[in-house]
């Protein structure tokens, strides 16, 4: 029986018989062992090993350097130096131990330093990085959920808009380009972002992402702006009525750990509550896809890859972005207006995809095509918004539904029916009490951001041009590889040549079948001389 293994998905070998995660070996100079990544059911990745004997100490010390040069040599993008932030409350409070326990001993195998940094409040991640001296450093690494992601994430952008030299309360700033990029490994509640980016919320398996340099494509980024002032910036939901206030409630119950979620959403959904208000905005024009176009986004989307070409042309909407703030519906008539009571109003950059939800919001939403879908749920029945809510968790169309709208949008703004400052204080106390008589919804909810509570009804969000980098750096042109594919069992796979802004120059399919027959010789060779 012949195995073979794509040396991109080699993570070292050494000598003896060696068991990492059990810190077990035994020393024999005969003998070595190769790590390697092994898919298993789903988008799982485990950290496998096999052990070879070779005939004499010296062709032992060959293999091993020779497979050494090998990964050198197809692994040049692989992080050397990581800088690591734990919060240690995130979901079960386990982040410390699973980073200890599964991540650092992967890490130490595969050659990568790290710096780790645990976080002792809320916002001391993004203030380190802010400051932190990022020299020598290949990417972030958050261990939490996605509030620890979020945190990052504003860091990242903070220090590359301080370090370009651009005010981060200008409403009009464009975000500025970071070199670094961002790993999850998943120790939240709900970590949405791992879930819709790697797949699977997995520790190890974003790990073994982390150490051979697989990527996803640089995320979109939504800026939120409240009274014209970027307030924060979104990659995945930013949502009103029934996702904000399960957040806003969950949030009073965080000692339930992530059961939390599920107690406020039965809460919530009982209680019914649909918002009044008027959502303008920018439907999204000459796109190749729409969100019911049944796609699934994947690592080497040709759609998010095009995309970069079609967002310099619609810098020039951009351009005049005074207009953005001062009214959206004359523009053009690619703006649309929708009036009415709403149950839930989700913008969603990424398919939003976790796992009581696989397939998520939007299952069709693109990771970085620089659009966001809009869902629109408006008042129904308490049966009709279960029938909305099951059918995420089954494979029926969430927005085969009267009462669902879906649109594919660049902006949106929101507004209240009632004013704003009408809202927090007054209104919701003089609706309090025939709230409390008549069982009335409130006045207004809150945004849910990426899982961060905005204590605010009218906000208007636009995606940004430059994106947020998942994975880690790779050195370019370079080739991807789907993380779906396997080099030997499908040898078709689309290999991706791209320049540094990200255009393809080239797609093929030969590099890995180069790789794969390489692997499949020299497989052949130790199989002969394999003894266990
Ligand atoms: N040491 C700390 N003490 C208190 N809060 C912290 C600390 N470190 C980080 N935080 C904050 O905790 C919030 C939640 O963390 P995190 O996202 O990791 O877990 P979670 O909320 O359980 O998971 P999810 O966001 O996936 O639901 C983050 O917004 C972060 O700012």
């Amino acid at each position: 029986r012949t195995t073979s293994i794509p040396v991109t998905e080699i993570i070292n070998v050494k000598e003896g018989m060696v068991d990492i995660l059990r810190q077990i070996s035994v020393m024999a100079e005969d003998i070595f062992t190769v790590f390697y990544v092994k898919r298993v059911k789903g988008q799982r990745w485990v950290l496998n090993s096999s052990v070879f004997t070779a005939e004499d100490a010296q062709l032992t010390q060959k293999w091993i350097r020779h497979l050494q040069d090998r990964i050198k040599y197809y692994g040049g993008a692989r992080p050397k130096r990581l800088l690591v932030y734990i919060n240690p409350f995130g979901g079960r409070c386990r982040g410390q131990r699973i980073f200890d326990t599964k991540i650092a001993p992967l890490f130490r195998l595969a050659g990568i330093s790290t710096q780790v940094v645990e976080t002792d409040r809320a916002n001391h991640a993004r203030d380190h990085i802010m400051e932190a001296d990022l020299e020598g450093i290949d990417g972030l690494v958050c261990v939490g959920g996605d509030g620890m992601f979020s945190e990052l994430m504003h860091g990242l952008i903070g220090r590359s808009q301080k370090e370009a030299g651009i005010c981060v309360d200008d409403p009009n700033a464009e975000l500025s380009a970071s070199h670094l990029r961002i790993g999850i490994i998943p120790a939240g509640s709900t970590d949405c972002i791992c879930f819709a980016t790697v797949g699977v919320n997995d520790p190890m398996t974003s790990a073994l992402h982390i150490i051979v340099a697989s990527t996803a494509p640089p995320e979109d980024v939504c800026s939120v702006h409240h009274q014209n002032q970027p307030v924060r910036y979104s990659v995945s939901l930013v949502g009103y009525g029934f996702f904000g206030d399960v957040l806003k409630d969950s949030d009073k119950h965080r000692w339930m750990g992530p059961i939390r979620y599920d107690y406020s959403g039965v809460k919530t959904f009982l209680s019914n509550k649909s918002y009044e208000g008027k959502v303008e905005f920018q439907v999204v024009k000459n796109v190749q896809s729409n969100p019911r176009d049944n796609t699934r986004c994947r690592s080497g989307c040709l759609i998010c890859s095009e995309s970069t070409s079609r967002l310099k042309l619609d810098s020039e909407d951009w351009s005049d972005a005074s207009s953005w703030f001062t009214g959206s519906s004359t523009n053009g008539d690619d703006w649309l207006s929708v009036d009415g009571r709403f149950m839930a109003i989700n913008m969603t950059c990424i398919s939003s995809a976790c796992p009581k939800s696989p397939d998520g919001l939007s299952p069709s939403a693109h990771l970085a095509d620089g659009t966001a879908d809009l869902i629109l749920v408006r008042k129904c029945s308490r049966f009709n918004f279960l029938r909305y809510l099951k059918r995420h968790t089954n494979k029926n169309d969430q927005f085969d539904l009267p009462f669902v709208d879906v649109y594919r949008v660049k902006t949106l703004w929101f507004t209240p029916k009632y004013h704003e400052e009408e809202e927090l204080g007054s209104v919701s106390d003089r609706k309090s009490f025939f709230g409390r008589l008549c069982r009335d919804s409130p006045a207004h909810s809150c945004w849910n951001c990426d899982g961060e509570v905005l204590p605010y009804s009218t906000i208007s969000i636009r995606k940004k041009k430059k994106k947020v980098k998942f994975g880690l750096r790779l050195k370019k042109p370079t080739c991807i590889l789907s993380p779906q594919f396997s080099c030997c069992k499908r040898p078709t796979c689309n290999v991706f040549w791209q320049d540094k802004a990200g255009n393809i120059l080239k797609k093929h399919q030969a590099a890995c079948l180069v790789h794969c027959q390489l692997i499949k010789l020299f497989a052949r060779g130790i199989e002969d001389r394999q003894t266990g």
